[in-house]
């Protein structure tokens, strides 16, 4: 399609194999041919399916310029965001070149199909920085919404340092408060039960806020050291929405040689969203501070 070559803004590059994609959007490897470094290049279709549909069109190009301008926003804010290099958009495509990196659920699985437990080092490495990512969010007000391993990648030579791809549908909340945001995102694994309830209760509308990521946050933690996510027993997508959204206890955590991610684990999956901590007490936490 684009003959493995693309240039972005004056700079050219080559386009390799397609190493992900989103709903409207192919992701490739790729080389910067000025200075050889690796990048990923992510084009999405700014065209709506049918070309008569200008609206659609429209909204794309809304929402690709949204997805930019919140990179850009967030790339002196928090050193975990993923580092924009270059960006476009013609009446076709739109165009980002970024850090290229690893999925970070590709390593969860790697460790799940070998049987062979994450680490305790760089499940602490790996954690440290996803509730530091959150921290510099929340710092300025920004809740993320959609916190899961398939959001991190893992860069660096050695693959041990996470950044954030997709800031999708974050949006700004004053401190402490909940909001209405209209979306279906999520799933139902990392989603917290006042974020199932609410939604019961305001059919297209969410209601959540900084604590719907402290739980999302807590599961990811649990996969990294039990292999499994909590409501990995519970089968369909419809079971595990029904269970979250009647749980009235805590989830309960399996032992687990070191007390203190245990005991962290257990704050971050209270179903009271007001006993969660928030990101500051994580961070304070003996499992991260100590
Ligand atoms: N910088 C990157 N390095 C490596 N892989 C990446 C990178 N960015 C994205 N990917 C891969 O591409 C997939 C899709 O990317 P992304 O999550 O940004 O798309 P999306 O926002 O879901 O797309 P859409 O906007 O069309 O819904 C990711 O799940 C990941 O596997």
């Amino acid at each position: 399609m684009f003959n493995n070559r693309i240039v972005v803004r004056g700079v050219h590059y080559t386009l390799q194999d397609e190493i992900g994609h989103g709903l409207h959007s192919i992701v490739y490897g790729g080389h910067d041919l000025d200075n050889g470094q690796s990048v990923a290049i992510k084009v999405t279709n700014l065209a709506h399916g049918s070309f008569h549909s200008k609206a659609g069109t429209e909204s794309r190009r809304q929402s690709f310029w949204k997805e930019i301008d919140m990179l850009l926003y967030l790339q002196a804010l928090n050193p975990y965001v993923i580092r924009i290099f270059n960006y476009d958009n013609n009446d076709q495509y739109g165009t980002i070149v970024m850090e290229l990196g690893k999925t970070f659920r590709d390593t969860l699985l790697e460790h799940v199909h070998s049987r062979i437990p994450i680490p305790p080092f760089l499940i602490h490495r790996f954690w440290s920085q996803m509730v530091e990512a959150i921290y510099y969010l929340h710092r300025i007000g920004i809740v993320h919404g959609d916190c899961k391993p398939e959001n991190f990648i893992q860069v660096g030579p050695d693959e041990t340092s996470l950044r954030l791809i997709d800031m999708g549908i974050s949006f700004q909340l004053p401190p402490n408060v909940t909001s209405h945001i209209h979306t279906a995102a999520g799933t139902p694994d990392y989603v917290s039960p006042e974020m199932v309830n609410s939604r019961i209760g305001l059919s297209s509308k969410s209601k959540y806020g900084y604590k719907a990521d402290i739980w999302a946050l807590g599961v990811i933690l649990y996969e990294m050291a039990f292999g499994v996510r909590p409501l990995h027993g519970l089968g369909s997508n419809a079971t595990k929405l029904s269970f979250l959204g009647q749980l009235q206890r805590n989830i309960s955590i399996p032992n687990h040689p070191d007390k203190n991610l245990r005991d962290i684990l257990k704050r971050c999956l209270r179903s009271n969203p007001r006993r969660r901590p928030n990101i500051e007490q994580l961070l304070n936490h003996r499992y991260l501070a100590g």
